[in-house]
Formats: C-alpha cells, sequence, structure tokens
C-alpha cells in the first residue's frame, strides 16, 4: 500500500476517532497509563510554516503496541522523538510513567530515557567496527550495568533476536536484516518498558521485515510497549491499535485487534535492568578501555593523530635538550679558562693613555703594551701576559717585493698583532712547533708572520714554508710558520698574525692583554687591574675575567633556550591544531554514534569526557613516544657536533606533559561539539 493509502477515508477515520476507541473498548483499559501527551506540540526554530506537531493528546497504555502511520513530514518522527525524550514540546505537558517531563533536567531525562525506553531506527545505527556483542551491550556500559553480568543479558537479548552465533562477528561484516535485528537487541538488553521503532523494517526485504515485525510482536506479548512508525500497511496491521498523524495532527486513532485476544494476553513481565552497580574505578577502566578500543578499531586516524603528537612533543624535548646540551658545552670550555685568565682592555682614548702612561703622544702601541705589561706582571700571583691587537693597515700584503714587481696578486688579509704569549694562552700553535717561534717574543725585533691556514692556502703554502717572507706594505716579514691548531681563535683561519715587531708597520690598535695568573685568582687581581696599569686613572684599561664572559655567555644560552623553546611550542600549537581539526572532522563521521549514545542514555558529560579521554590518551602517547624520539635525536646531534649531551629526566616529564595538555586542548572544541549534537536530528542522519 502507498503511503497516500492513510489517507484515504480520512475524514471518515477522523471522525471516529475517539469513538472507535472508546466504542470496541480500549485495549487494554485495565492497565495504567504510561506515556500522556496534553496539548503537545512542536514547532522547530526557523520553520515559518505550521508546527511539525501540533495539539497533540493521547495516551499509551502499559502493554499496548501502537503503529503510528501517516504520510511524508506528516510530524511521526517528530512525534516519537519527544516520546522518546531526544526532543523537547514546544507546549504541552508530557508525562511519563508519572513523571512529568517539563520538571525534569537535562541529566533527569537521559536517566529516565536510559531506564523507559529502546531505540530502534530504520538505519540501526550500528557501531560497524565494534562486534555484534559489543553493540548489543553499548546501553549496557551506559548505564554502568556490572560488567559480570553483560554477557549473560546480552546472550539473552541475542538469543532472542536469533543471533547468538554471531556474537563475535562485527557489526560491519552482517547483513542489513541482521543488523536490524541487532539494534533490537542492543534496545532491549536494557529490558526498557518502552519500544520506540522509527521503521524498523524500511530498510528491510519483505522476509526480514515480516520477521523483525514478529519480533517486536513476540517483545510485546512478553510485556513491552511498542511504539512503531511504519509506512507499510500489512507491518501496521500487526500492532493492535493505529494512530494516523496528518499535518502534525492525530487524525485517526483506532483499535484493530480483536479485543478478545488482546484481553487474553498475560499481564506484562515486570522487567528490570539490574542495578547500577559498578564501581567507580571499574567505570574509569572501562572508559579508557574503550578509548583505547575506539583508537585501535580506527587505526589509521589514531595513527595521524598521534604522529602529530609525537612530532610536537618530540621536538620539543629535543629542541630543549640541543639547547641545553649546547650552553653545557660553552659554558665547560669557558669554566675551564676562567679558573685563570682575565683581559685587559685599554680604552679608545689613545693620547690619555698615552699621557697616564707618561708615553709620546706618537709612542706605538707596542710601547703602550710593553708599559701595561710591565706593570701587570709586577702584580703578585701574575705568571704571563701576552697581547693582541687589531690592526688598521690599509695596503695590500704581497708575496714578491712590490718595489721590484708591480705585477702580481695582492691580498688584503685581516692582521693581528699577538705575541707568543697571547697565542699560546689562546691554545693557538703552529702545525709543527718551530724555533722561529721565539720572533714572536713581545720585544722581538725582526718582522716575522704567521699565517692562518686558510691564508696559507690561498697563498699556495703548505704547512710548512721556511724562508718564505712576504711583503707587508713596502716592509718584508719572514713567514715562519702556517697555524695547525686554531685554539680558542677560530677567525684567525684566514688572518695574518703578525708578530709586535711590526706593530708600527700595521698601525696596531692599543693591545687588549691576556693575562694568565695562578689558579682562581683572575676574580680578585681584575679588581686591581685599572690601577695598577694606570693609577691615575684606573678607568682607562678595563678587566674582563672569563666569568664576566662567562655569564654573558650563559645569558645567550639561556635566550637561545627561550627562543627554541618558543619555536617548538609553536611547533606543539600546530600539531595540537591538526590533531583538533582530526577531532573535529572525527565528531561528524560520529554523530551517528553520538546519537546512538544520547538515545540508550549516555548524558552529555559523559559525551564530553569520552571524547577529551581519547584526546588525553593520544596525546600522553605521543608525549611519550615524543619524548623518546626526543632523546634519541639528542644523542644523535649532540655525537655529530662532538658535545656530551645534557640529558636531563625533567626533560620526558616535560614531552609528556606537553602531550598530555595538547591532548586535553586539543579535544575540548570537538568534545563541547560532540556534547552537543542534538540527536533528534543525528538519529535521522541530518
Ligand atoms: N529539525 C527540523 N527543523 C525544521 N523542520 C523540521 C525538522 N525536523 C522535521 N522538520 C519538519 O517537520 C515536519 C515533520 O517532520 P517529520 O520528520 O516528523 O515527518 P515524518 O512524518 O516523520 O516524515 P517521514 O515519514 O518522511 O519521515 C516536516 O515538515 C519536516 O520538514
Amino acid at each position: 500500500m502507498s503511503k497516500s493509502s492513510w489517507s484515504q477515508g480520512a475524514g471518515r477515520q477522523s471522525r471516529r476517532t475517539r469513538g472507535s476507541r472508546r466504542g470496541r473498548g480500549s485495549v487494554s483499559d485495565e492497565r495504567p497509563v504510561i506515556l500522556r501527551l496534553a496539548g503537545i506540540s512542536r514547532r522547530y526554530s526557523g520553520a515559518e510554516n505550521a508546527p511539525a506537531l501540533s495539539d497533540v493528546t493521547l495516551t499509551v497504555r502499559e502493554g499496548e503496541f501502537v503503529a503510528i502511520v501517516g504520510a511524508s513530514g506528516a510530524g511521526k518522527s517528530t512525534l516519537l522523538n519527544l516520546l522518546g525524550l531526544l526532543d523537547t514540546p514546544s507546549t504541552g505537558t508530557y508525562v511519563v510513567a508519572g513523571r512529568r517531563i517539563d520538571e525534569l533536567d537535562e541529566r533527569a531525562r537521559d536517566r529516565l530515557r536510559a531506564s523507559t525506553f529502546g531505540f530502534v531506527f530504520q538505519d540501526s545505527h550500528m557501531l560497524l567496527k565494534e562486534t555484534v556483542a559489543g553493540n548489543a551491550a553499548l546501553g549496557l556500559s551506559i548505564n554502568d550495568v556490572d560488567p559480570a553480568l553483560r554477557p549473560g543479558i546480552v546472550a539473552a537479548a541475542l538469543d532472542t533476536v536469533g543471533l547468538l552465533e554471531k556474537a563475535g562477528d562485527l557489526a560491519g561484516n552482517v547483513s542489513g536484516g541482521e543488523r536490524q535485528r541487532v539494534a533490537i537487541a542492543r534496545a532491549i538488553a536494557t529490558a526498557p518498558k518502552i519500544l520506540l521503532a522509527d521503521e524498523p523494517t524500511g530498510a528491510l526485504d519483505t522476509a526480514n521485515s515480516t520477521r523483525v515485525a514478529r519480533m517486536l510482536r513476540d517483545l510485546n506479548r512478553d510485556g513491552v510497549t511498542v511504539i512503531m512508525i511504519t509506512h507499510d500497511p500489512s507491518i501496521a496491521r500487526t500492532a493492535d491499535r493505529v494512530i494516523e498523524i496528518s499535518d502534525g495532527k492525530v487524525l485517526s486513532d483506532e483499535a484493530t485487534a480483536d479485543q478478545a485476544t488482546v484481553r487474553g494476553r498475560r499481564p506484562p513481565e515486570t522487567r528490570e535492568l539490574p542495578a547500577a552497580t559498578q564501581s567507580s574505578w571499574s567505570r574509569v577502566r572501562e572508559r579508557i578501555g574503550a578509548a583505547i578500543s575506539h583508537h585501535t578499531v580506527h587505526a589509521a586516524r589514531a595513527a595521524l593523530l598521534l604522529l602529530a603528537f609525537t612530532v610536537g612533543s618530540g621536538g620539543l624535548v629535543t629542541a630543549i635538550g640541543l639547547s641545553q646540551s649546547a650552553a653545557a658545552q660553552v659554558v665547560g670550555r669557558l669554566d675551564s679558562a676562567a679558573l685563570d685568565e682575565f683581559l685587559v682592555v685599554p680604552k679608545n682614548t689613545p693620547t690619555a693613555i698615552r699621557t697616564e702612561l707618561a708615553l709620546p703622544d706618537d709612542a706605538p702601541a707596542s710601547q703602550v703594551a710593553e708599559v701595561a705589561q710591565q706593570r701587570l706582571r709586577g702584580l703578585d700571583g701574575v705568571l704571563s701576559v701576552g697581547l693582541t691587537s687589531i690592526a688598521e693597515f690599509d695596503e695590500g700584503v704581497t708575496l714578491l717585493n712590490p718595489a721590484m714587481v708591480a705585477e702580481q696578486p695582492v691580498l688584503s688579509p685581516q692582521i693581528r698583532v699577538a705575541d707568543r704569549e697571547y697565542l699560546r694562552l689562546r691554545g693557538v700553535s703552529l702545525g709543527t712547533e718551530h724555533e722561529s717561534m721565539r720572533l714572536f717574543e713581545r720585544n722581538a725585533e725582526a718582522p716575522a708572520v704567521i699565517l692562518g691556514p686558510a691564508l696559507a692556502e690561498r697563498l699556495g703554502y703548505a704547512d710548512q714554508v721556511p724562508g718564505s717572507q712576504l711583503w707587508i706594505g713596502s716592509t718584508s716579514a719572514a713567514i715562519i710558520g702556517v697555524i695547525g691548531e686554531l685554539g680558542e681563535e677560530p677567525q684567525l683561519a684566514s688572518a695574518l698574525i703578525v708578530n709586535p715587531a711590526l706593530a708600527a708597520v700595521v698601525s696596531a690598535a692599543d693591545p687588549t692583554l691576556i693575562v694568565q695568573t695562578e689558579p682562581g685568582l683572575p676574580a680578585g687581581l681584575a679588581e686591581v687591574v685599572g690601577a695598577t696599569v694606570a693609577p691615575g686613572d684606573p678607568s682607562l684599561f678595563t678587566a674582563e675575567t672569563v666569568a664576566d664572559l662567562r655569564s654573558l655567555t650563559q645569558g645567550v644560552a639561556s635566550d637561545l633556550v627561550s627562543l627554541i623553546t618558543i619555536v617548538s611550542w609553536v611547533l606543539l600549537v600546530l600539531s595540537s591544531l591538526s590533531a583538533a581539526t582530526a577531532a573535529y572532522l572525527s565528531v561528524h563521521a560520529r554523530a551517528a554514534e553520538i546519537a546512538l549514545r544520547r538515545a540508550v542514555g549516555e548524558s552529555k558529560r559523559s559525551i564530553w569526557g569520552q571524547f577529551v579521554l581519547e584526546g588525553v590518551l593520544v596525546g600522553l602517547l605521543g608525549g611519550v613516544l615524543g619524548s623518546a624520539l626526543g632523546v634519541v635525536m639528542l644523542v644523535v646531534f649532540a655525537a655529530q657536533q662532538g658535545w656530551t649531551p645534557t640529558f636531563n629526566f625533567a626533560f620526558l616529564g616535560v614531552g609528556v606533559a606537553a602531550g598530555a595538555c595538547t591532548g586535553i586542548i586539543a579535544s575540548l572544541y570537538p568534545a563541547a561539539l560532540a556534547a552537543q549534537q542534538d540527536p533528534a536530528l543525528a538519529v535521522r542522519g541530518t
């Protein structure tokens, strides 16, 4: 029969609506009323036309089997959703088992729904990657039934629908008809007083439709009140009472069964779901298990989320570890020097310095150095003093005498004046220690130079250059060797180091002196340096202990740590954003599951909690993996750089905590969205 068949003779049916029920006698007048609707209307927000339901008044008694029929868009699903507390009426009073719905808060409505109703939808809304038994047990876990009792209840429910042998199959692998039977098993497992079925046979062939209808009939015989929407007249005829809805109103309400038969049925059994006896700890364990199981079932999605969190946390741990290792490396190097060295740096006021040192205004830097060195050596605890200064030499450096050979390459390397002591204290040495290093004594008179290795290469010299010379402007100087070890002066690689005898030639600036002391004295001696070298104006020379440099370096290192940490947090935020997006999309993909959970009584808070828990778990695991990855990367990088990795167990804590926190943060919005899903809309698949 077509849908419109229900409207044939509508007027006639309408006239006899109440009379017929009264005339034939109620199906079960003696039985208590379980549902009572009075003047119920439902207007959808944004819908401008007539309300989806308007002024509906009806009662349903315990043990009735009611079919709701009507044309498409008549308001049947709206009515069923209101009856099942998936939706709330705009006006009117609805009483379920003696309790007025408008007096209950949302959580109480959820509980009442869970304890009173079972749902079967046209689309079976199966969790396809769960087993048949897992699907049938859904309502039991949501109602906190003792896990030990569940297998028995599920087995009985599956047995009722003839699917016990398929309990272990994946719901996605059973047929459409079987899925609908699983949906019935899921609904009856929670021992509902009322079963609401929205087109339970709508997607089934005739044989399966008949089978499902028979099951509903059997359930009703066992005392369950059944209210079923159907378009199929033959299915509707299996009910005891048919209510036709048209344009949101009850058009007719007829008792169809032979009343003698109906009265002859045994009274409804009182079936109760075992009380919620699950302990809180068992509930938490079950929730965690469900979250893990969700991730393992959706392995690809979980793996992507995990990757995002792993990369984020791993980056953070590596970055913190590397920056701390780098800082420790620098600080360590300086520490060894800090024990017995400091620098004396002249102020950039050459005339004042010369006046103070009683030298002529045009005295070369080497004389300034000479006086300063002498005075410093007079201090107790000073072992040796080396000097260096930057040259301000504009003329070129040539290999041949420029006065004799005009056409030849002219170089302009950086020129540094340094004496033997300076080079020794800074760890700079020739490839092979050379006799001629004495030419770098501070009072040497013969011009001599040493080549940085890169400069030597440019000039075409090998390591050993005995007997060669070069011209600095018009002054010739002996090349006594090429630097082999650059020590703490890597910038000397391409420089020309000239001895103090050439200081005047290369217009050297006033020199910086490096003072080696007995261990532990630099800080104390540095205090008196100014007054020792220039008693008249101590500010002309300042002392820089390596400890100063060390704290400077520590400052730089901690800046570096902050910078890298910021970058890693940005990385972490980005990975959380991608995780949040994935979780957001999964909410939409799981709309049917959420609706189903809400329909079987799960609260909004519980749905929210489940999503957050799933996020925390994957974030936590990502944090653990990321921390491990970070440590491995730290060790590898440090090995490449020749550093000792600075490893701190707190890193692992940071990585794991970062993973867990970002897991929570990334799932907050999607979880709220999931909790706000309207179950009435979701069961329609809207
Ligand atoms: N969420 C909604 N927002 C706005 N209008 C809605 C909404 N849900 C249903 N409606 C409208 O309310 C009316 C009744 O819809 P309902 O789904 O209850 O009809 P139905 O009888 O169940 O139809 P069908 O047999 O096709 O499922 C229709 O006009 C429908 O378009």
